[in-house]
């Protein structure tokens, strides 16, 4: 309790001064820490060659100072909560990181690593190519600062593009911009069509903060799940009349967006509407999704830039452009990024929350993932944060080779909900049972709007049992030697929302810098796309087969084997078989003759015989 005594917005700082002890990190940059290839991970903290630090000394260090456990005396704690508390004071914003056992000793180590990777995040923002792979800039950090960005033209087309998203949302809100057939006379919903990194960012923010009655109501298509579909078009019912449909894909041509796309366009026309009068497509210039937008003449057109990556899209286009419609004030979460950017630009340790973060993940996961990094955020309204911040860590962090080619197979998992909800759920197994994580607990000070609350018994509020979860949990999980972090705001408010995506963003390119990885790019994401289109491939041959066979008179019903041999691909029966039992679920191949329980048994037909197909 006394910890958090005096973490209101008002109280000054609580690090006494004379207490606080600043590590002699990274005073300025020497030389050697300004090309990778003068690797940093060769350099002792006194700056004399050493081994390489990823196999050796950090490592060594932590795995001797692990073995010591973690600091259980209340009031050496207390010390180390008082010292190592970061607060920013503008943000309301605190990290606590007391309780990661990290040592001192370990932080020293770690020096010449955060040189590094300080000096990748400089050149980064400065307009490196810092995608190697992919040969592309790395710019998330100039949407919230245009000035930052290396070439003027590019903060051109930030500012305009930034004013265009404004304007098309004051117009669709107050209904200047209106749909041509809707009863309301102006937009009421937004359907968003987009996946992965074109959903995960607006979803977590609409949850976060959109109004209890907003504008416009957003709704999502984020799978090629027809069901799934369906329902969003169900829920919508006559309102798709008024619905805006907001298509994003960075790439414009991801399958699963393609599809959602297709699906809504089948639902207008069915509807008797016009759907380039309700379409908006957010993408990079002249991508599939651009051209075919710009030749239906869509309501409108908003750009993705190619040196943005689409985890890192929130305070893009991708993010912004739903935000506004729901009426959430977008610069508000542009200054909240702003302002913890500046932040993380420190190359003190103690002053830049992104760093202190790598450093407990680093610690926690010895480097090399060991252990899973669980988000509990104690507010319904942050819910989507864990999820959002999967992609963001797993898809950056999670890479085969580092940037000098070694196998690596480096990466976090993340996973959570919402405290205290999980509490009766999977926090058994996180007390006392594998021990393969850590936490990242995120507090909300602010129970309820002022002038809302009450005590539902004596002394004691909702919000304060929410509060005493938290706490509960966390003292809990420390007891048996369970670390965690605490990332603590005042509110969910648009400014600390921006100031959450921007840490983390921050955060995690620093962690890809620790452990010398290319956080930008996701070549393991092409592996499943491509199998996927082998899938396909595959089951059009199969059902030109049965579709032959289905012609003959009589129809010739076929085994597994047979469809297989026909195919030329017997090495893919069981493919075949699961293709075939998909299409018989949803009545596209009939059963002739036994059931897929047992597969040796199928003969299977088509209901139809194609002629078309057959002689094409
Ligand atoms: O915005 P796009 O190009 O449709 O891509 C969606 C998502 O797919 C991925 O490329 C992975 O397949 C993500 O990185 C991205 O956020």
């Amino acid at each position: 309790m006394a910890a958090l005594s005096g973490l209101c917005s008002s109280s000054p700082s609580l690090k006494p001064k004379h207490d606080r002890v600043v590590i002699p990190l990274f005073r300025k940059y020497s030389l050697a820490f300004r090309t990778r290839s003068n690797s940093c991970s060769k350099l002792s903290v006194s700056g004399e060659v050493s081994a390489d630090l990823s196999k050796t000394n950090s490592v060594g260090v932590l795995k001797k100072a692990k073995q010591g456990g973690l600091e259980k005396d209340p009031k050496a704690l207390w010390r180390r909560y008082v010292d190592w508390l970061y607060q920013h004071k503008e943000l309301g914003l605190y990290l606590d990181v007391s309780r990661i056992g990290f040592s001192d000793e370990f932080v020293a180590e770690m020096e010449p690593r955060f040189h590094a990777a300080f000096q990748a995040i400089e050149d980064l923002e400065k307009g490196a190519i810092a995608n190697p792979d992919e040969g592309r800039m790395v710019g998330h950090y100039w949407l919230r600062n245009a000035k930052l960005a290396p070439k003027p033209f590019l903060q051109v087309q930030i500012e305009k593009t930034l004013d265009a998203i404004c304007k098309f949302a004051d117009d669709v809100i107050s209904g200047k911009i209106k749909p041509p057939s809707s009863p309301e006379g102006r937009f009421t919903q937004i359907l968003s069509v987009g996946i992965g990194g074109s959903a995960l960012g607006p979803q977590f923010v609409a949850e976060a903060l959109a109004p209890d009655n907003p504008p416009l109501k957003i709704r999502f298509i984020d799978n090629t799940d027809p069901g799934g579909i369906d329902h969003q078009i169900a829920q919508l019912g006559p309102e798709l009349a008024s619905t805006l449909v907001i298509v994003i894909s960075k790439s414009g041509g991801t399958p699963e967006t393609r599809n959602g796309l297709l699906e809504v366009q089948k639902a207008f026309r069915e509807a008797g509407l016009d759907f380039s009068k309700q379409g908006v497509a957010i993408t990079q210039e002249n991508s599939l999704l651009d051209n075919t937008a710009r030749i239906e003449g869509w309501v409108a057109r908003f750009p993705m830039f190619d040196w943005v990556g689409g985890r890192t899209s929130e305070m893009s286009a991708v993010g912004l452009l739903p935000a506004a419609l729901q009426g959430i004030d977008i610069r508000e979460m542009l200054v909240g990024a702003s302002m913890m950017d500046n932040a993380t630009r420190s190359s003190v340790l103690k002053d830049n929350p992104a760093a202190l973060l790598a450093l407990c993940w680093y610690w926690a996961c010895d480097g090399v993932g060991s252990k899973d990094m669980v988000i509990l955020p104690y507010k319904d309204s942050l819910l989507l944060f864990s999820r959002y911040l999967q992609q963001l860590v797993m898809e950056s962090l999670g890479k085969e080779f580092d940037l000098d080619g070694n196998r690596v197979n480096q990466g976090i998992s993340v996973y959570g909900n919402k405290g205290s909800t999980d509490q009766h759920a999977y926090i058994q197994q996180l007390r006392e049972g594998v021990h393969n994580f850590f936490v990242t607990f995120i507090e909300v000070l602010r129970d309820r709007p002022p002038g809302h609350d009450w005590e539902l018994e004596p002394g004691v509020t909702c919000g304060d049992y929410l509060f005493g979860m938290l706490q509960g949990t966390r003292s809990a999980l420390y007891a048996n030697d369970r670390e965690s972090v605490t990332v603590t705001v005042q509110e969910v408010t648009p400014r600390s929302v921006g100031a959450l995506v921007a840490l983390y963003e921050r955060a995690v390119g620093l962690y890809a810098s620790l452990v010398n990885i290319n956080a930008y790019h996701q070549p393991g994401v092409e592996a499943g796309k491509k199998a996927a289109g082998e899938v396909l491939a595959l089951q059009k041959r199969v059902l030109a087969v049965l579709n032959e066979a289905s012609c003959k008179d009589p129809v010739e019903p076929l085994t597994l084997e047979e469809v297989a041999e026909r195919c030329h691909a017997p090495e893919d029966i069981e493919m075949i078989y699961k293709i075939i039992e998909h299409m018989a679920a949803n009545d596209r191949a009939l059963i002739a003759e036994g059931d897929c329980g047992s597969p040796n048994s199928l003969k299977v037909f088509l209901g139809e015989c194609n002629l078309d197909e057959l002689y094409a």
